[in-house]
């Protein structure tokens, strides 16, 4: 049997929708292995009852399609589903790196990023790989259809996860069709302004070039008061925030000694919207540990 440890991730961080995305150290799922004629998929853990078993939704079922590797899969979730945080990703990328060791399939990480993206098509409707590429590689991932970049970095974070369901086919939804040049010559330099501060570990810079004309407006519609847990996180020392990949979480990025205090403000300002919420005081970490 192999086990394998698959981080959340966070996707587009404002400025780099469908390519910039960030691994987690909490929370994670871990994903068991072993070869079996024929596939069967277990779910437990955190929202395990909303996840479908059938190797055809699920979205580890694409993957062993995708290496030819049937198995008996347990997923433990750490990572609620429709939450923002990779759930769905976390999943698949912990699959790909444990099929293609159960089964020696030889492939490098990197080769595993577009097949774990399979996955995504699944429940999205688009191989995305924004958050696949962080859960498998770790760092700050750039995922575009040319391949995939990654830098190690240490960014404090706080990642805050309100109990509203936002699914990423629906967020997608409201996604603009057209931009105006204006909003894209804003929309380049912020990504390449949060681009310099990952290479620089500079929560700064990544905070920054964290804001977003294009996409963040209307996802931040769908989730319960969006602006004033912002604007707390802000006054609480957070040096940007935004919407956490299709959402409904939300991503603060903040010097260490302000991490607590982030994270306290923003839970407070979805209470005082009557919405609960979790926070998660993490900072950007290593990809899918083999155990
Ligand atoms: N292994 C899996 N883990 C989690 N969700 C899964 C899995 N397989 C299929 N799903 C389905 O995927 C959907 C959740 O994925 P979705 O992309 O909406 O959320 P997410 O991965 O948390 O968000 P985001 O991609 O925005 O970070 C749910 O409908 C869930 O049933
Ligand atoms: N880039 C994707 C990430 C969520 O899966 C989106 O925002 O729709």
């Amino acid at each position: 049997m192999i086990t394998v440890r698959a981080p959340a991730t966070s996707a587009n961080l404002g400025s780099g929708f469908d390519v910039f995305g960030v691994a987690l150290d909490r929370p994670a799922d871990i994903i068991r292995v072993e070869r079996a004629e024929r596939t069967t998929i277990e779910i437990t853990g955190v929202g395990s009852q909303y996840i479908p078993t059938d190797p055809e939704k699920n979205t580890v079922g694409a993957v062993v399609d995708a290496l030819d590797a049937p198995a008996r899969i347990e997923i433990d979730k750490g990572v609620r589903p429709a939450s923002g945080l990779g759930s769905s990703a976390a999943s698949a990328a912990g699959a790909a790196v444990a099929l293609n060791e159960l089964y020696d399939r030889g492939l490098s990480r990197t080769d595993l990023v577009p097949i774990a993206a399979e996955g995504e098509a699944v429940v999205s409707g688009t191989a995305h790989a924004d958050n696949v590429a962080p859960s498998i590689l770790g760092g700050f991932t750039i995922a575009t259809a040319d391949g995939v970049e990654s830098v190690d970095t240490e960014i404090p974070l706080v990642a805050c996860l309100p109990e509203i369901a936002v699914s990423t086919r629906d967020a997608r939804r409201v996604v603009p069709e057209t931009a105006s040049m204006e909003d894209l010559v804003e929309t380049v330099g912020n990504a390449a302004t949060l681009s310099v501060g990952m290479c620089q570990a500079d929560p700064d810079l990544v905070g920054r070039g964290m804001a977003d004309p294009l996409v963040t407006p209307a996802r931040a519609e769908l989730i319960t008061g969006y602006d004033a847990v912002r604007e707390a996180a802000l006054d609480a020392g957070a040096t940007g925030v935004t919407v956490s990949g299709a959402g409904p979480s939300m991503l603060a990025v903040c010097r260490g000694p302000d991490r607590r205090d982030v994270a306290t403000a923003m839970l407070d300002a979805f209470a005082a919207h009557d919405v609960e919420a979790r926070a998660y005081q993490t900072q950007i970490s290593d990809g899918a540990t083999i155990l």
